[in-house]
């Protein structure tokens, strides 16, 4: 059910649906059921207003409309467009709705008990101008419940976001499954509640789309996720090594290695600078401190090619002496590299690149502000349609697994697969709780799995850790409840 289709595939689903058997008048027929379904639990006699656009999300608000008027509801309709202009399957449905069919301008669209939103879904195919635009921000300003069909009316399903005008729906009926539109700010703020209808297209049609997005959930990454065994030891459990900065900036690879003790590396050694030692060893116990006077120090407790996972950025510093440590660290390696470490190739992106190659598996954790910097001047992923497709590029570009953080974090594989978080409260955005993700993601890599399952699962993890938590929460919080996280998963997992 983690699978997201783009408008373009969500097309595809509907005409697979119909070479194996169900007409797509029949999808349109239960779509709009399934919209009346979802109105139909504001109590009668509601006042129902079904503005409905040209094409066949109009054709799901005229079957809604008809659905509506048999359970007793008033409902008037308004079409945006000419009657005799509608083909194909909304043509239909038209026709079956007996009532009069009006014009927006008419309509007081403050008498309305909810609007249903049917001006356009999956086939936004340009900005809002003109009537569309005005009537959409007339719906906007009505203060009215609003039902979307499919999506509000211009939000762009592939993107999140709103091309020219859009309402904000109370609910958003969408069918057989999401888009990223639906998840992907500000689209998941505007959707409202999101209701997933099954309008009967096989679930055999995804075999044949194949999508490469999907909603980051434990199904996605559960395969390879590290559980203990009965047989195993620590050194089963990987060994994940933080660099930390000095005493003044050291807090931040003190989380990262909270982070990945509790994410379950077997062992956690901080390579730091002799001033930060009192700090770390106060802070965890289980902590492996060793001394990094200089980076020859560096390269000797690297020797030891068991330790393959290296986290490196937070509060180390900009700069060679940072980029230093990380041509280090890199080849044959794990890496996650985040905060200043990413700084430090600012606008030099084919450095990270090179770098990435040289790596056994490279992820990088860009918030906004330091994905803008990374990528400085290069155009092609900074304006790349959505925030989607920009992790995307990045990730192509690098060879590397980007997530790009935020309230919808979007892990991307340069594979293309990619996935999108909808689990992090928004009180998660607190200082440090990036680090402690890094180490996370550091401490899961080092459990050997796979980079992109690795870092999907840290973000799910850390987003479930703040939930967790809870509001008020600072980073600290974060690593101490991953413990209930996991007890959770386990049991979802079935894991005594
Ligand atoms: N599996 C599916 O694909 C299903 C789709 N259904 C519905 O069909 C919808 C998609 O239908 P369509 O592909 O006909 O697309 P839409 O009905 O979303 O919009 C297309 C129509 O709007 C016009 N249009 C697009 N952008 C415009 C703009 N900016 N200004 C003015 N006019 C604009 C187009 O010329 C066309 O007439 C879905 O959102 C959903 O509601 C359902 O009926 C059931 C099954
Ligand atoms: N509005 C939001 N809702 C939910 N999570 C958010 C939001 N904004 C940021 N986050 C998350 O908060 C964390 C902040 O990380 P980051 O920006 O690196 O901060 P720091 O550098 O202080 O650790 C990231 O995991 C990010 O995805
Ligand atoms: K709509």
């Amino acid at each position: 059910m983690h699978a997201l289709l783009d408008p373009q595939e969500m097309g595809q689903a509907d005409r697979l649906a119909a070479e194996m058997g169900t007409p797509s008048f029949t999808l349109m027929e239960r779509a709009g059921t399934a919209v009346a379904d979802v109105v139909a639990r504001f109590p009668l006699p509601t006042r129902v207003i079904v503005l409905c656009g040209p094409g066949n999300n109009g054709g799901d608000g005229f079957v809604a409309a008809r659905v509506l008027t048999q359970r007793g509801f008033r409902v008037r309709v308004a079409l945006l467009g000419e009657r005799a202009r509608l083909t194909g399957d909304a043509r239909r449905a038209a026709e079956r709705w007996r009532g009069t069919v009006e014009e927006p301008a008419v309509l007081d669209l403050t008498e309305a008990g909810v609007i249903v939103d049917a001006l356009f879904g999956a086939g936004l195919a340009r900005d809002l101008d003109g009537a569309a635009k005005a009537l959409v921000t007339r719906m906007a300003a009505s203060g009215r419940p609003i039902v979307a069909v499919d999506l509000p009316s211009g939000l762009d399903g592939a993107t999140g976001k709103v091309r020219g005008a859009a309402a904000q729906a109370q609910e958003t009926i969408t069918f057989f499954r999401r888009k990223p539109g639906h998840l992907l700010e500000p689209g998941r703020s505007l959707c409202g509640r999101v209701r997933v209808a099954d309008i009967g297209i096989p679930d055999a049609v995804l075999d044949v789309i194949r999508p490469a997005t999907s909603v980051n959930m434990p199904d996605l990454w559960r395969p390879v996720f590290p559980l203990p065994s009965a047989l195993g030891h620590k050194y089963d459990r990987g060994h994940a090594v933080v660099v930390s900065g000095g005493a003044w900036t050291c807090g931040a690879a003190r989380l990262s290695a909270r982070g990945a003790l509790r994410a379950g590396a077997g062992l956690v050694t901080v390579a730091l600078p002799p001033d930060a030692l009192p700090l770390h060893a106060a802070s965890y116990a289980a902590i492996m401190p060793r001394p990094m006077a200089c980076d020859d120090d560096l390269a000797a407790l690297l020797a030891d090619r068991r330790l393959g996972t290296v986290v490196l950025g937070p509060g180390l510093g900009l700069g060679a002496a940072t980029r230093a440590k990380i041509d280090i660290t890199a080849p044959g390696r794990r890496l996650v590299l985040d905060a200043d470490a990413l700084t430090s190739y600012a606008g030099v992106p084919w450095a990270l690149a090179d770098l990435a190659a040289r790596t056994a598996g490279l992820i990088i954790t860009p918030h906004e502000g330091e994905f803008a910097r990374l990528f400085a001047g290069d155009r092609a992923v900074l304006e790349a349609p959505s925030k989607l497709a920009r992790a995307r590029a990045a990730a192509a570009r690098l060879g590397a697994v980007v997530v790009l953080k935020g309230a919808d974090t979007v892990v991307a594989a340069p594979d293309g697969r990619a996935a999108i978080a909808e689990n992090a409260p928004a009180y998660l955005a607190t200082a440090g709780a990036g680090d402690v993700l890094a180490g996370m993601a550091g401490g899961l890599l080092a459990q050997a799995m796979p980079p992109f399952e690795a870092a999907a699962a840290a973000v799910w993890l850390h987003g479930e850790a703040a939930r967790a938590a809870g509001p008020g929460l600072v980073a600290d919080d974060l690593p101490e409840a991953l413990r209930e996280v996991y007890r959770r998963l386990y049991e979802l997992f079935g894991v005594r």
